[in-house]
């Protein structure tokens, strides 16, 4: 028989209930989450706008003004949808944020979007509602705190749309937190820029005819080349991160310094016996942003003439998306309460592209952090989960962070 369970606090009440609702993509309940989030602002007593780029996917802002309002503020971003499930895979109904004792003893919240990254948008309000009761009445800089649709699917009827509109700009951002990945080591990471997305399509034309015969000039060598030559691109750039350190230089390699590449999608062809006039092939690649992107496009656009292959690109982000540490006081700020509360922060480059690339190219400056130290990466997978005692440091986490950074003169 399962142990029986203690009682848990109304935070971890209130992540259960954020976790239920179903802002699943490709049919996200937005409507049910907006709602949820107002009556949270109208708890913690934070006004709220509510800001529609496109109908039925509401951004939501809560704004905890600061003694000295005209200084630039501080965001604290989180997107309120997640991906979708197998839900064959799970142990327990993804979306009802069941809370089961694992082998360690440690309370597990199972449900899809645990790490990514409703937690975060919790601890955030659950460490406002900490500061407030702890009488701290105001902070130096204004507090946003910001809840974003649609990041799952790129945000181009989110945060992309929301940067544009006149209501982000009078928020005055100085800085916005965003989200991180959790990390099977005890730290934090903490993330300062992203790899630049690029979704790479080649695709080969050629002779066609009955599939006994050698016949000349077909599609399938031509996009094979191509195929073999980024292959092992990817695996010379594996190669680099495994040694960790770059040969001519003998400068340290860390993950933001590679380049991936992976093969995604492959399609064409009527019948096995039938030659082919087109097959594709499609990379999601990952480019360092410390490479130049302009001579990595030109190889790319050169691999594919070379081979009689044509490339375009459903995704070819070249915008800046770093924010530089060296005297940056947000990431001072970030340290001091890193050494306070005895957890290190190790800074680091994003694979993935999150909603803070479209607030970087404003200049704006962007730190990804999310909470969840010990704890394997599950974001996208099977019984994603954090422990109860992860979510409540996280919360305790942002209350010393929050107050940190908004008191930053
Ligand atoms: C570039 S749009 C897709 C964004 C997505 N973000 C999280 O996984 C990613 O694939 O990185
Ligand atoms: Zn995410
Ligand atoms: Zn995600």
């Amino acid at each position: 028989m399962a142990a029986s369970l203690p009682e848990f606090p109304t935070s971890v009440k209130n992540f259960q209930r954020y976790l239920q609702i179903k802002t699943v993509q490709p049919t996200p309940d937005y409507a049910t989450c907006g709602q949820f989030l107002r009556d949270m602002a109208d708890e913690l007593g934070l006004p709220h706008q509510v800001y529609e780029m496109a109908p039925g996917k509401p951004i939501v802002v809560m704004t905890w003004e600061g003694k000295d309002p005209t200084l630039p503020s501080i965001g604290l971003n989180s997107h309120t949808d997640v991906v979708p499930v197998y839900e064959e895979f799970w142990s327990e109904d993804p979306f009802a944020a069941n809370i089961v004792q694992d082998d360690a003893g440690e309370h597990r919240i199972i449900a899809r979007g645990t790490q990514d990254m409703k937690i975060v948008g919790m601890c955030y309000l659950e460490a406002i509602r900490e500061l407030r009761n702890r009488g701290v009445k105001q902070l130096l800089r204004t507090v946003h705190v910001i809840f974003v649709p649609d990041e799952e699917i790129g945000g181009a009827d989110g945060m992309q749309a929301f940067t544009q509109h006149d209501s982000f700009k009078k928020l005055n951002l100085g800085l916005m937190l965003d989200e991180g990945l959790a990390t099977p080591d005890n730290l934090y990471k903490v993330y300062y820029g992203e790899k630049a997305p690029w979704w790479a399509r080649f695709t080969a034309e050629g002779n066609t005819g009955h599939g006994s015969k050698f016949i000349p000039n077909t599609a399938g060598p031509k996009l094979a080349n191509v195929i073999n030559a980024l292959l092992q691109f990817r695996g010379q750039e594996e190669k680099r991160l495994i040694a960790g350190k770059d040969e001519a230089t003998g400068k340290l390699i860390r993950e933001g310094d590679v380049t991936t590449v992976n093969l995604t999608m492959l399609s064409g062809g009527k019948q096995h016996n039938v030659v082919p006039h087109a097959l594709e092939a499609c990379f999601d690649i990952r480019v360092s942003p410390f490479v130049d992107y302009e001579k990595f496009s030109a190889w790319l656009a050169e691999l594919a003439h070379r081979n009689d292959v044509t490339l375009d690109y459903e995704l070819k982000y070249t915008k800046p998306n770093v924010t530089f540490l060296e005297n940056n006081p947000w990431w001072a700020a970030m340290q001091r309460v890193g050494k306070r509360l005895d957890i290190p922060h190790d800074a680091d480059i994003l694979t993935g592209a999150t909603d803070s690339r479209w607030v970087r190219c404003l200049g704006i400056p962007c730190l990804g952090v999310s909470p969840m130290r010990n704890h394997p990466i599950l974001l996208h997978d099977h019984d994603e989960y954090v422990t109860v005692n992860c979510y409540l440091e996280g919360i305790h986490y942002y209350e010393h962070l929050i107050e940190e950074l908004a008191n930053v003169g």
